[in-house]
């Protein structure tokens, strides 16, 4: 069991990373929303029958006037008109200042839901209660909040914090393993832009991981968590060292909405995009060949990347819309070591098409080989 800290600018909170933690999470925010006369969890249908009792049971037992608010599983329901529904059903039931909002999900529910919370008479408290690897290991630590236009990926949204997280363990056991290994590409992520140790025992350990096993699994959560935190402590809202956090994440994203949010998991098409990424910093001599295959083997090990049509240049033209684009330039983030990467302002456009190129290449290849 551990209690992790965010000691962030504008709020600080708890992550609880432990098992059977989901009866006792009413008990445990009480103390942090003592106003609180409503809450409306929000949840997807599957969710909501796997996991959605002990969460309930526990505010009704303190009094509390419950609502389910459901919305579909998915990336493409990622959108205001999911956001703009959820407002008007809490207009309906009559929510108020004093209420609180639960996202009980993965990350697309934590994400929606903090932007609801955020908005909703213009700020209400939630909390989040990740079920997802993905969602333990990242989104639900940090406050990015939002939702996707079709123009790319988490394009509106604000930054807003929980007032505390409960990564229950034991909602991992219902998981598909593919959303298992998608989950884990950002602990990957973790390992090469800041935490060598946790790359290594992810090398170490990788059958038993991607197995879903705990007591290696915990860790891996623990120390992405960590990671995480240490981060946004030190740059809320990114205007220097979070951008780090966006390994992969400049290609994964266009990847995301070239294929219309559908057809690859994030963490897939941000495995892709680590690939594209260390691709790009090895033709920049940033990075050597060994040190790129260690990557790469990593990434694949929690693969297999699922293959998907689209144009190397379109997936250029796409990644215009990134929020690290500045007066017109993107910032690469580009390992140079298991453990430090470069913040590279001054990619061209020809030199991250042979990337992503090189990256496709290698897709059409891995997959001929599968096929
Ligand atoms: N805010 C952030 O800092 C941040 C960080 C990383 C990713 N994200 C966002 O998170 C989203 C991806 O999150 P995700 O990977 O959790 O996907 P997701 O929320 O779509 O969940 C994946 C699937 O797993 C199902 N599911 C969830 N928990 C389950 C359980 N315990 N048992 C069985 N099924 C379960 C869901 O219904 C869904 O079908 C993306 O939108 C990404 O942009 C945000
Ligand atoms: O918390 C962050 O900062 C991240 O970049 C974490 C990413 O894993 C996550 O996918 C995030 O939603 C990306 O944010 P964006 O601002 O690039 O849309
Ligand atoms: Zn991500």
């Amino acid at each position: 069991m551990s209690d992790i800290r965010v000691e962030a600018a504008s709020a600080s909170y708890t992550v609880h990373v432990d098992r059977n933690l989901l009866a006792s999470i009413a008990e445990r925010t009480a103390p942090l929303a003592r106003k609180i006369s409503q809450v409306f969890i929000v949840t997807s249908p599957e969710i909501d029958r796997l996991w959605g009792a002990p969460v309930r049971n526990g505010f009704e037992t303190l009094g509390k006037r419950v609502t389910t608010l459901l919305i579909p599983a998915g990336e493409s329901h990622k959108r205001m008109t999911t956001i703009e529904r959820l407002l008007e059903e809490l207009a309906q039931h009559g929510a108020d200042r004093d209420t609180l909002l639960v996202a009980l999900g993965g990350g697309v529910l934590g994400d929606m839901t903090g932007f609801l919370a955020a908005i909703w008479m213009r700020g209400v408290p939630f909390i989040q209660v990740p079920t997802t690897l993905l969602s333990q290991v990242d989104s639900s630590v940090g406050g990015k909040t939002g939702a996707n236009l079709a123009a790319g990926k988490n394009l509106v949204g604000a930054f807003y914090h929980p007032l505390a997280v409960f990564a229950d363990l034991d909602t991992l056991s219902t998981l598909p393993p593919r959303e298992l290994r998608a989950g884990l590409q950002e602990s990957v992520k973790a390992g090469v832009i800041r935490y060598p140790q946790l790359f290594a025992f992810m090398e170490q350990n990788a059958e038993a991981i991607r197995n879903g096993e705990l007591s290696v699994l915990q860790p891996v959560i623990e120390d992405s968590i960590r990671m995480k935190a240490e981060v946004v402590e030190a740059d809320e809202r990114e205007s220097g060292l979070r951008m780090i956090l966006n390994f992969g994440h400049t290609v994964g994203h266009a990847i995301e909405a070239a294929t219309g949010y559908k057809q690859l998991l994030h963490g897939e098409a941000i495995g892709w995009g680590m690939i594209a990424a260390v691709r790009l910093a090895q033709s920049r001599n940033l990075l050597d060949e060994a040190t790129a295959t260690r990557i790469t083997k990593l990434v694949h090990a929690f693969g297999p990347l699922p293959p998907f049509e689209a144009e190397a240049q379109h997936l250029v033209t796409l990644t215009g819309s990134d929020k690290k684009k500045r007066s017109g330039t993107l910032s690469f983030i580009l390992p140079t070591s298991i453990g430090t990467v470069d913040i590279v302002r001054d990619v061209t456009e020809a030199e991250l098409l042979t990337a992503v190129e090189t990256m496709l290449a290698e897709m059409r290849t891995a997959n001929a080989v599968t096929a």
